[in-house]
């Protein structure tokens, strides 16, 4: 066996869908993916005849090749930018009401009970396999101030196989008590949190980028002193890690940071004005931009989670994605469990078609717009746009085999159909029961029976 076969874990022939630009959207068909022992993608050969594909294996044995019909297809795997794990406990739960008494009523109290590590497994459990489930192979996760909640929910990732940013809240003022750290002691955690992560990735002895890295996480502005952004910057920039907060998601949100910075000159100057506003930032939702706060984010190559579907649900209003994008600014979509009701990214890619459609019927974002944004626009705004996002030769095997006639799925194809509108049923119509099979870094995900 020559050394690039034995090199070779799994060849796929049949039809990929991959975005190779924000405006274009590639299908190969007839399509050999040749993913090699690390996970990586090591060669793409288009357009092999049926007859033939035997003969374009270069030695790999035919065991090792996963051979699709017409109804599948293999696009890659979703990335979710904003999502908060212990709130999957009461997704779809009250949205009759807005931001700040949302969280009052519903998020807090919730989140209490995670002081309870076995009570996080378990619904960590269900939050991640729900996650993989819907397709999302990268995930940025929320959890809460507690640490060892927040090794649970590590812990679940790594065994379920997801790619993901795990961040342990901070939360030190207009917090409840049960909520409330003191600086020192979000400080110390968060501390601890990383150089447990870290700890992890380097007894794996990895020649690839670890699966989990850990992420900075002051809530938002309103729930941090001053001195506690000043000490998580500084982590950041020691650990070099990311960064995800919220950002101008409600008005009510945006008076109260205001007043409670008043030497910064915006919301988002806050996070620059503490050194949370790098080219490692993850900024979810905002909404409510100034042009200054999007000049100041593209300045900083900060990058932003757009979450249309809770902004619908708790009502706090429509991001101009449009714009963003004129800017050149990194855009990704989350689902913002549980201010959005749903884990899945097509429901995001949903949502954010009928916020842009609301917003400027006559610039509505497009299909590869979506589609782009909902795989490539996350991995920019991970920062991971050289390791997954498309199927470009070295990235790594991060996808979804789609199948469109899947028994019991909630789309039907016809004869009519073509690869395109099987692509675009499933982008409007499909769910989690189309997605057959789901793959990171080369590796088949277990897909948990939920
Ligand atoms: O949608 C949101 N969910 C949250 O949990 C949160 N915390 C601060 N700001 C928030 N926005």
């Amino acid at each position: 066996m020559s050394s690039f076969a034995s090199s070779i874990s799994k060849v796929f022939y049949g039809t990929f869908i991959h975005s190779i630009s924000i405006k274009e959207i590639e299908f190969i068909s007839n399509g050999l993916l040749f993913v090699d022992t690390h996970g990586r993608i090591a060669k793409i050969v288009r357009n092999v005849p049926n007859d033939q594909f035997r003969g374009a294996l270069d030695g790999v044995v035919e065991s090792k090749v996963v051979i699709l019909n017409e109804d599948q297809f293999v696009i890659p795997g979703f990335v979710d930018t904003h999502i908060h794990a212990p709130q999957y406990a009461y997704c779809g739960n009250g949205h009759d009401v807005t931001l700040l008494d949302w969280l009052d009523t519903l998020a807090f109290p919730h989140e209490a009970k995670f002081k309870d590590a076995s009570y996080a497994r378990r619904i960590y459990t269900k939050a991640v396999a729900r996650s993989l489930r819907n397709g999302t192979t990268s995930a940025c996760w929320f959890a809460t101030i507690h640490l060892d909640a927040t090794k649970e929910l590590v812990k679940v990732i790594e065994e379920q196989g997801q790619r993901a940013y795990v961040g342990k809240v901070n939360m030190n003022q207009n917090s409840p008590d049960v909520l409330r750290e003191t600086m020192q002691s979000s400080v110390a955690d968060t501390r601890a949190f990383i150089q447990y992560v870290r700890a992890i990735d380097d007894a794996l002895g990895l020649d690839t980028k670890p699966l989990v890295t850990p992420i900075i996480t002051p809530r938002f502005a309103i729930s941090c002193t001053s001195d506690l952004l000043t000490e998580l910057g500084k982590l950041a920039a020691e650990f070099d890690i990311p960064i995800q907060s919220h950002l101008c998601e409600n008005l009510n949100e945006i008076e109260f940071t205001k007043s409670l910075f008043p030497n910064s000159i915006d919301y988002t100057s806050v996070y620059a004005d503490h050194e949370l506003l790098t080219h490692r930032s993850i900024m979810a939702h905002c909404v409510h931009m100034k042009d200054e706060e999007l000049q100041l984010m593209k300045a900083r190559r900060a990058g932003i989670s757009h979450c249309a579907s809770s902004n619908f649900n708790i009502k706090s209003g429509m991001a101009n994605v449009r714009k963003m994008l004129d800017m050149d600014l990194k855009v990704g979509l989350g689902t913002d469990v549980a201010g959005g009701f749903s884990s899945s990214i097509l429901d995001a890619f949903r949502a954010a078609r009928t916020c842009s459609i609301a917003k400027s019927p006559d610039d509505s974002l497009l299909i590869p717009e979506l589609f782009y944004l909902a795989t490539m626009g996350g991995a920019r705004v991970m920062e991971l746009e050289d390791t997954i996002g498309n199927f470009e030769v070295g990235k790594e095997f991060d996808a979804i085999l789609v199948n469109t006639a899947a028994k019991h799925s909630p789309m039907d194809v016809f004869e009519h159909d073509t690869i395109w509108t099987k692509f675009e049923k499933y982008l409007f119509v499909g769910d989690d029961r189309n997605n057959e099979k789901v793959y990171v870094q080369g590796k088949e995900v277990r897909l948990p029976d939920i």
